[in-house]
């Protein structure tokens, strides 16, 4: 069933985890994201997508606060997170981002070993006591990421040394070693190559059944691939939300046709 942009729920949607209500975001005098309405099922994968430019990564970063750290962006209207208001005054944007995770266009580990990459985040966020405790959130988040085989001889080696591949599942594993709730992931994909890519798809197939990921995707069939719901954006609106497939094989608006079959974007 597909949906025109709003907030009934599709038949095949599962529980809502975010709840985003008439969000504007402004870059200056820029007006970037436009009254945009949209439900984000738990414990599925969401795909953005839409013509370069079309807003898709502003409003990515809407969903953990990170246009926070833009000085000239603001964002109006309301998201809620389990029934939550994020932009409340009272939640801590650094707590709100171990709840809502991002993993980036360019792996960016940090200059630090394997292990320290992973272990950075328990440390700060406070959620170890014993060395033995954190040991076993390393390998969790590795094997859960799907690299403890390719790493686990080499966990004091720098994380810079690893493949591109390998760099980005490591920072999908440091992403889940603080345990979020969301997953945001910005074109996770577009450093990688086609079998490094078949491998985070997998992954992000896999993680699905734990955590709720958003995923920024220029690729159609990267959306088709990993997604069971679609999000079409352009120049700022939520044109269109619905089941995947059902908006590369039937989409309502004819600007989603229009980008689907490749006449723009
Ligand atoms: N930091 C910023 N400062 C000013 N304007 C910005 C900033 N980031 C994005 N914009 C503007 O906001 C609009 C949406 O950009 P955004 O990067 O969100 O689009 P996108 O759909 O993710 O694009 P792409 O697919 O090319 O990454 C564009 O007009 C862009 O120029």
């Amino acid at each position: 069933m597909t949906q025109m942009p709003g907030t009934i729920k599709a038949a095949a949607m599962t529980d809502t985890k975010i709840s985003a209500r008439n969000v504007q975001v402004y870059y200056g005098d820029t007006h970037a994201i436009k009254d945009v309405n949209i439900e984000i099922g738990a414990r599925a994968v969401t795909a953005f997508i839409g013509p370069s430019g079309c807003g898709k990564s502003t409003f990515l970063r809407c969903l953990n606060r990170m246009n926070d750290t833009i000085d000239i962006c603001r964002v109006e209207g309301s998201i809620d997170l389990d029934g939550e208001d994020i932009y409340d005054s009272r939640v801590d944007p650094v707590q709100l981002r171990a709840k809502v995770g991002m993993v980036f266009q360019k792996p960016n580990p940090f200059p630090k070993s394997i292990y320290d990459n992973i272990a950075y985040g328990p440390r700060i966020h406070g959620l170890v006591r014993k060395k033995a405790d954190l040991d076993e959130i390393v390998a969790s988040s590795l094997q859960k990421a799907g690299l403890w085989n390719e790493v686990k001889d080499r966990l004091d080696g720098p994380g810079t040394g690893l493949s591109g591949g390998q760099q980005q599942r490591l920072c999908i594993a440091r992403a889940i070693a603080v345990s979020p709730e969301v997953i945001l992931m910005d074109e996770p994909c577009s450093a990688l190559d086609p079998i490094a890519t078949a491998k985070v798809e997998e992954l992000i197939d896999e993680l699905r059944e734990n955590f709720t990921i958003v995923i920024v995707t220029h690729s159609m069939q990267q959306a088709a691939r990993v997604s069971q719901r679609t999000a079409f954006f352009h120049m700022g609106n939520l044109v269109e939300i619905g089941d995947t497939q059902d908006i590369f094989t039937n989409p309502v608006d004819k600007r989603t046709q229009d980008y689907i079959t490749g006449r723009f974007g």
